[in-house]
């Protein structure tokens, strides 16, 4: 590998208290929130087929048009302590919200700009009130925060001229005195979740993220930042010249799951989704497939199973209001959770062979181990796979542990567990399978000789 001077700071997963608390959350809730959600995805009467938080960029939304809207902003039915109930009735364990979208729409007063809460007909803080309702509810709160502000007269994509680099030195210094306000006026914040940093003239400042990063850092101990950040001084973003990951997590499974454990890289990730295709602002027209809860808590359970966390996105409206589909997803997520939280919370990746009826998690403070069935097999045979110098002894209902789930060996380290729901099967359910480590026996089977 080569010397970098704005490369990884850290190889391997973080150890700290700080960094345990996040890896054992399993689930998240995102919100993306602001001006954009007053137009929701329509601009006079036309349909805005893109993601309702990205609607200043159509060509169809005049941007002075956009960047009026906060006149209007006056969300009457915002209620921060009702969203964080149901948050906490979902059982999300931490919240990421937008502070600033890449419109650059603050929603709390900075001081930097006048393009604020402060200065809309609301004027109060909205991050302050989201940060005190969740924290009173025992969720961790992280802020998002885009590096992107098409607000902010010395934003720039990429540098071109000597102006453009002058400007951009007064875009660099708002984003730092911003992000500082931030973690001033908000310090119980657990971290930050950075997006919009992609464009070349971030990739060019390493140096400059590098060390506001640091600043960030000392401000709050423990401060956890994604790899989503920084660029390192080759312009290598999430993995630096050398392949070693930038920051805490990885940040790329940006609506997509990893399929196997190998895709992580050994890092810790998260995956971020939104439930219909790809609206995270409010679009009050959404279009194509709309996630279920069986496929959310799916999403959610593989996550978990390949050591990641999973945070589902909700997008306000423009008054305030949660909507209806995310409120009863909310609710159908919540209801699965009360019965089978453990399998998600403090758990991770088991090293048996995956099997077709699902996925298995394991708590990694007591090694209790998990099936966690979506496709039932008509024969009612639950394939399962041991590590040699494992026997499997015991397997019963997460919901029932007086049942007694039969469990067959069917070869070296290969058995059926047996089992037939009595009532057809509407949810995801839990089996809890308990092993003896034993040594190896070689008992009688074969291998086939081809
Ligand atoms: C191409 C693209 C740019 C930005 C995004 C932003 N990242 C998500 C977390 C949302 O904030 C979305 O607007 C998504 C796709």
């Amino acid at each position: 590998s080569i010397t970098l001077k704005h490369g990884a700071h850290r190889l391997g997963k973080r150890t700290d208290k700080q960094m345990q608390t996040w890896r054992n959350y399993g689930l998240g809730q995102f919100i993306h929130w602001g001006v954009y959600a007053i137009p929701g995805g329509h601009w006079e009467g036309k349909y805005y087929p893109g993601a309702a938080e990205w609607i200043r960029s159509w060509k169809e939304m005049p941007k002075e048009a956009y960047d009026n809207l906060y006149k209007q902003f006056n969300p009457e039915k915002f209620n921060a302590r009702g969203w964080a109930k149901q948050a906490k009735e979902m059982g999300a364990k931490y919240v990421i919200i937008t502070t600033k979208h890449h419109d650059g729409f603050c929603l709390w007063p900075s001081k930097y700009t006048d393009y604020t809460i402060a200065k809309s007909p609301y004027k109060k803080d909205i991050i302050g009130q989201l940060v005190d309702a969740y924290d009173a509810e025992g969720i961790d709160v992280y802020l998002y925060f885009s590096i992107i502000d098409w607000n902010h007269p010395g934003y720039r994509s990429s540098l071109k001229t000597e102006a453009d680099r002058k400007e951009y030195e007064d875009f660099k210094t708002f984003t730092r005195n911003q992000l500082v306000e931030l973690l001033e006026r908000y310090p119980s914040t657990k971290g930050l979740w950075f997006d919009g940093s992609w464009d070349k003239a971030w990739i060019e400042q390493a140096e400059f993220a590098d060390e506001l990063g640091r600043e960030l850092r000392e401000m709050i101990p423990g401060l956890i930042i994604g790899s989503r950040f920084r660029a390192d001084e080759n312009g290598n973003r999430h993995f630096d010249t050398n392949g070693d990951m930038m920051g805490d997590y990885e940040q790329g499974w940006e609506r997509k799951i990893p399929e196997t454990i190998e895709d992580i890289h050994g890092n810790d990730w998260d995956c971020v989704m939104t439930i219909p295709e790809n609206q995270w602002g409010y679009h009050s027209d959404w279009k194509g497939h709309v996630k279920t809860s069986n496929e959310l808590i799916e999403m959610l359970v593989k996550s978990v199973s390949l050591d990641g966390n999973f945070v589902l996105n909700f997008g306000p409206d423009g008054e305030g209001n949660i909507r209806p589909e995310e409120t009863k997803l909310a609710a159908e997520i919540g209801a699965w959770m009360d019965v089978n939280k453990e399998v998600v919370y403090g758990c991770g990746y088991l090293d048996w062979k995956k099997q077709d009826w699902g996925y298995y998690t394991v708590n990694r403070e007591t090694g209790k181990k998990y099936m966690v069935v979506f496709n039932m097999p008509v024969s009612g045979a639950l394939r399962v796979k041991v590590p040699d110098n494992t026997r499997p002894d015991k397997a019963y209902l997460l919901e029932q542990p007086e049942s007694d789930i039969t469990i067959e060996e069917i070869h070296r380290n290969e058995y059926f567990v047996h089992y037939k729901p009595m009532t057809p099967v509407k949810k995801p359910f839990v089996i809890v399978i308990e092993t003896t480590e034993s040594d190896a026996d070689e008992g009688h089977y074969q291998k086939a000789k081809t």
